[in-house]
């Protein structure tokens, strides 16, 4: 008979063994979604006697893991925002580094909520719908608009909306950037695909395996998906607007000489939890 506690040491010894970054945690997680049970339930009852069941489908997971699948995606959720948000093959995993855009462009987002009573939000190239979702879950006043190429995207934003109860002020539109999407916004924003085709080819095993190519790849500078942003973003934004992308670390200077190209001057900045560039905002 093997109890939780067994199951545990288990799965983490393996994961130390095979040199993952975080077994504790991986072990963790995948035994809460084979077992049902709560990381309560290990400090409370270790004990607890597993169903053979159980036991086979952790096995499953843990094989996966162990060839490379990474954590979230045997899940099939991962948290971002304080949200759980489900992932489809067509959906890039969202990053803890995501959330210093929502912090940057939040303020912003709250003041034109308080002076006009509402605020709507276009998030370019919206996956799971985590930056749209994210703040339409702190700014109640807000709608977003969420625009993908990838229809399967789209689809797992709007379940994604559904599942935390923020479906109604959230739409969706399949659409080349600006290509199908008309009117003004009062905020425009994106993390669109930004690494190189050199850089590509280096990426880790868990990352090109895993997320969707169109979800990485930003041409051979990185950069194509700001130059198209850049070029129509003054003709969807409403007077006194914002536009907000995320970047990768070192391209702020050409991102900023992009937008400026284009009439926008840089707003505000902010840096991930490791301290690298990683949100920037414009306005005209
Ligand atoms: C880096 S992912 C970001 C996903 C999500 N916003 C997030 O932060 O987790 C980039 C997204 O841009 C979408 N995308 C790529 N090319 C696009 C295009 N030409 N027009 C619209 N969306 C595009 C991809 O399908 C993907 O969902």
């Amino acid at each position: 008979m093997t109890t939780l506690s067994d199951l545990h040491q288990r799965t983490r010894r393996r994961f130390v063994a095979a040199g993952l970054e975080t077994p504790d945690l991986d072990a963790r997680l995948l035994l809460e979604h084979c077992t049902g049970t709560t990381r309560l339930d290990l400090i409370r009852a270790p004990e607890r006697i597993i169903a053979p069941e159980q036991s086979a489908e952790l096995e499953k997971a843990v094989e996966r893991r162990l060839a490379g699948e990474p954590v979230h995606r045997i899940l099939g959720w991962r948290e971002f925002y304080g949200m759980r948000l489900s992932l489809s093959p067509d959906t890039l995993e969202p990053r803890p580094d995501t959330e210093a855009l929502v912090d940057l462009v939040l303020p912003r987002i709250r003041a034109t909520a308080a002076k006009k009573g509402s605020c709507s939000i276009l998030d370019l190239g919206t996956g799971t719908g985590a930056i749209a979702l994210a703040l339409l879950s702190t700014v109640p006043q807000a709608r977003a608009l969420g625009a993908d190429v990838a229809q399967g995207a789209l689809e797992t934003a709007n379940a994604n909306a559904e599942a935390n109860g923020l479906a109604d002020r959230f739409d969706t539109a399949l659409s080349d950037w600006f290509g199908e999407i008309s009117g003004r916004f009062d905020a425009i924003v994106s993390n669109p695909p930004y690494i190189t085709d050199c850089e590509l080819a280096d990426l880790p095993a868990d990352v090109k395996d895993h997320d969707p190519l169109r979800a990485l790849s930003g041409g051979s500078d990185g950069l194509d998906a700001y130059r198209a942003i850049a070029k129509d973003a003054a003709s969807h934004l409403e007077p006194g607007g914002v536009v907000a992308v995320e970047i990768g670390s070192r391209q702020k200077a050409d991102v900023i000489a992009i937008f400026s190209e284009f009439g926008f001057g840089l707003d505000a900045e902010k840096s991930d939890l490791g301290g690298r560039d990683r949100a920037v905002s414009f306005t005209l």
